[in-house]
């Protein structure tokens, strides 16, 4: 999911919202209508980043990315601002179908991560990689998700920003899903034209990126944590930054302990939103029944929670 800075324009927006994908047996299509209308009205988040690690994209098939992304981009007209979709994958083909699909069905930008098996080693070889991608879908803005603690591909983003734009004439901006805040700031200072927009993905140093020079997040909290966090942001615009530190500690602190994984995630988002997000695929496993007593009771005391009794809802995630 991705959020915005108040008085920020639309063109780069601040909080994206990773979302998950519902699943039973397989993927539940019927509830991302429902899930839009979530995360518009409780959360106050009108951009969402699609197919990404929280959304197991990279562990659905070619035909059900496709599909989910139909889904996000129709039930989300006229309600979202912006339709991300993820489309990195091993083979250079499946990415350009999808981004050709992407730009098909009218969404708003891509988004890719590096080839993780066979592995561009350099950035020449990466960015390579990357603008066939783009070129696929011409008109669609470009992001680079850049996420080495999965893909294992440690090219630094800051090298990589380097001239970019004249291989890849749509690239747009980062999405950076890393803790190095030193080639984060890196790539901030290259930017002095500020063209591109610097989407940050570590939801628990939001704000640190924020003073560093970040134009926007892009997270999995923010599918809960959405309207919190845009407090935190329009704290921080007014530079009220005693409140926007009480936020980022508060909340981010403090869900850590309950864990970010996609399975946590996915259970936590049943609870809070009432959704049933579904266990996740495999290799990745569903929450345990302990987790999510757990989960359940500290969202009560937080208040999280806007239903008093749980039993009668489906808590597939939970379960
Ligand atoms: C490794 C990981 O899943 N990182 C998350 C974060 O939002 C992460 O869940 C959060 O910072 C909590 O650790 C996002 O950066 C991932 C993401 O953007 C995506 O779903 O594509």
């Amino acid at each position: 999911m991705c959020l915005a800075l108040p008085g920020k324009s639309l063109q780069q927006p601040l909080v994206k919202n990773k979302v998950v994908t519902p699943m039973r047996k397989e993927i539940n299509f019927s509830v991302i209508g429902q899930y839009v209308d979530y995360l518009v009205k409780e959360q106050g988040v009108k951009n969402v980043f699609v197919n990404g690690t929280t959304g197991e994209g990279l562990s659905l098939s070619i035909s059900e990315r496709r599909r989910v992304a139909e889904e996000w981009v129709t039930k989300g007209r006229n309600k979202l601002d912006q339709v991300v979709i993820h489309v990195g994958a091993l083979s250079l083909k499946e990415s350009q179908e999808l981004a050709q699909h992407a730009a098909e069905i009218g969404a708003d930008g891509i988004a890719v991560i590096a080839p993780f098996f066979l592995k561009p080693w350099n950035k020449d070889v990466l960015i390579n990689f990357l603008k066939e991608v783009a070129a696929a879908a011409p008109a669609l803005p470009f992001y680079y998700y850049h996420i080495p603690a999965l893909t294992g591909i440690k090219i630094r983003a800051e090298e990589l920003l380097d001239g970019i734009q004249d291989k890849i004439p749509t690239f747009q901006g980062l999405k950076f899903s890393d803790t190095d805040l030193l080639d984060f700031g890196q790539c901030v200072d290259q930017n002095r034209q500020r063209q591109f927009a610097f989407l940050f993905g570590v939801d628990e140093q939001l704000l640190s990126a924020l003073v560093m020079g970040a134009t926007g997040a892009v997270g999995s909290t923010y599918n809960y944590l959405g309207k919190k966090t845009n407090q935190m942001l329009e704290a921080f615009e007014q530079k009220d930054f005693s409140v926007a530190l009480n936020y980022q500690s508060h909340f981010l602190i403090y869900f850590s302990c309950l864990g970010f994984g996609v399975s946590q995630t996915k259970a936590i988002m049943t609870l809070v939103s009432g959704i049933p997000m579904g266990p996740p695929r495999l290799p990745l496993q569903k929450a345990s029944r302990e987790f999510t007593d757990n989960a359940e009771a500290k969202l009560k005391s937080l208040n999280f929670l806007s239903f008093t009794s749980l039993k009668d809802r489906n808590l597939e995630a939970c379960s």
